[in-house]
């Protein structure tokens, strides 16, 4: 569509939600046209706020007003920024994001709320920990998920209950809401750790890296081929970590009514625990990095995926698979959590 077109916005938030994430966009286009809409501008607001916290070359006087105030901008039509470094991987979003400023004040107001309240919540989180709150505790480690993905999953599910198509009632526990967001991006930063490392960055928690390195060794000790066995110790915990999440998914996904909802809200769970399968006790989180389950059983997954019965027949295989490798892992580091049996984990 032309530039002065009403479609011509509406089409490059399309255009940008495929550009940034094509995983999330065909989900988001799942959903019922009540939502998808709306769900798509959630996505690219908080899509726009993480470009600015994942640019590493902008300065704090810069990054921390932006982050801060994030939900203002929101309402400024025409706002753009042009001052990301040359390779943010979603820079153009920003470039031109006075479409997704118009978008968004076109949803009804309802919606509007729900997303500028998570976007104020986010950017303050995230400006915390980029002015040097570091991820030392495990309490530090689900604070930061919370920020960036826990708040996701309260929004997603304030949207769901404004669009009518769930119950109110689904908005009351926000600790499950919280536990949605942090199970996927707890994955992330297990996957992420080598190309983290690589930007001077890692969100894994010294609280449990600490206990597989010497003294006063870093963190960048676990990807020397001579520490492989301890670095294997620590993901795996960092797995066993992310499996207690796995009840309170099931618990949320199990309350979804509309069927475009829980295929939306189950697709990225039965990718993230078919991820940590592949990832436990694998030398190539730490030597390739960047891991991703084959796209043929990506699809597979996607149906099965469709029905609860599904989601929970997903989610017993790869436990059970989980299980009997940690039970075929001999003689390492009895002493360490990981050799915690699965089935305790996900009690
Ligand atoms: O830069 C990247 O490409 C990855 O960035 C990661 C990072 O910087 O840590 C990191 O950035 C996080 C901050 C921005 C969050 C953006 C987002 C993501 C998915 C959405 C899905 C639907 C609606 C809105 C959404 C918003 C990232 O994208 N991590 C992926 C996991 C986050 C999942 C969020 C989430 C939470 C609950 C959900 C419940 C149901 C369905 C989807 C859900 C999705
Ligand atoms: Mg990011
Ligand atoms: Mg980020």
């Amino acid at each position: 569509a032309k530039k002065d077109s009403p479609e011509y916005s509406y089409q490059m938030c399309y255009y940008f939600l495929n550009k940034t994430s094509r995983s999330f966009a065909r989900v988001i286009q799942e959903l019922h046209p009540e939502l998808c809409h709306p769900v798509c501008i959630f996505y690219l607001t908080l899509r726009g706020l993480d470009t600015i916290e994942d640019d590493m070359t902008l300065d704090n006087k810069v990054k921390l007003p932006l982050l801060r105030g994030f939900d203002k901008i929101m309402y400024k039509k025409g706002w753009t920024f042009k001052e990301s470094g040359p390779n943010e991987k979603d820079r153009i979003l920003l470039v031109d994001y006075d479409v997704v400023i118009t978008e968004f004040l076109k949803l009804k107001p309802k919606y509007q709320v729900v997303i500028a309240n998570i976007a104020k919540r986010m950017g303050n989180g995230m400006a915390d920990f980029c002015e040097g709150k570091k991820v030392k505790t495990v309490a530090d480690y689900d604070l930061y998920c919370h920020y960036v993905a826990g708040l996701v999953g309260i929004g997603l599910t304030g949207l769901f209950s404004e669009s009518g198509l769930e119950s109110a009632s689904l908005t009351e526990s926000e600790y499950l809401q919280n536990r949605m967001g942090l199970f996927l991006q707890k994955v992330n930063i297990i996957k992420d750790y080598l190309e983290d490392w690589k930007d001077g960055r890692s969100f894994w928690p010294e609280e449990i890296w600490g206990k597989y390195v010497w003294e006063n060794a870093g963190l960048g000790s676990l990807s020397k081929p001579e520490n492989i066995n301890d670095a294997l110790a620590c993901l795996n915990e960092l797995c066993v970590n992310v499996l207690k999440l796995a009840p309170d998914c099931l618990e949320y996904m199990a309350k979804l009514k509309e069927p475009s909802v829980l295929h939306f809200c189950a697709i990225p769970q039965v990718m993230a625990i078919a991820s940590i399968a592949l990832f436990f006790n694998n030398n190539v989180v730490f030597t390739k990095g960047g891991l991703k389950i084959r796209r043929g059983l990506a699809v597979k997954l996607i149906y099965e995926a469709t029905t609860f019965d599904g989601v929970k027949e997903v989610f017993k295989k790869y436990a059970l698979d989980i299980a009997r490798q940690n039970s075929l892992r001999v003689g390492k580091n009895p002493k360490d959590e990981s050799f915690m049996p699965i089935s305790e984990a996900c009690s």
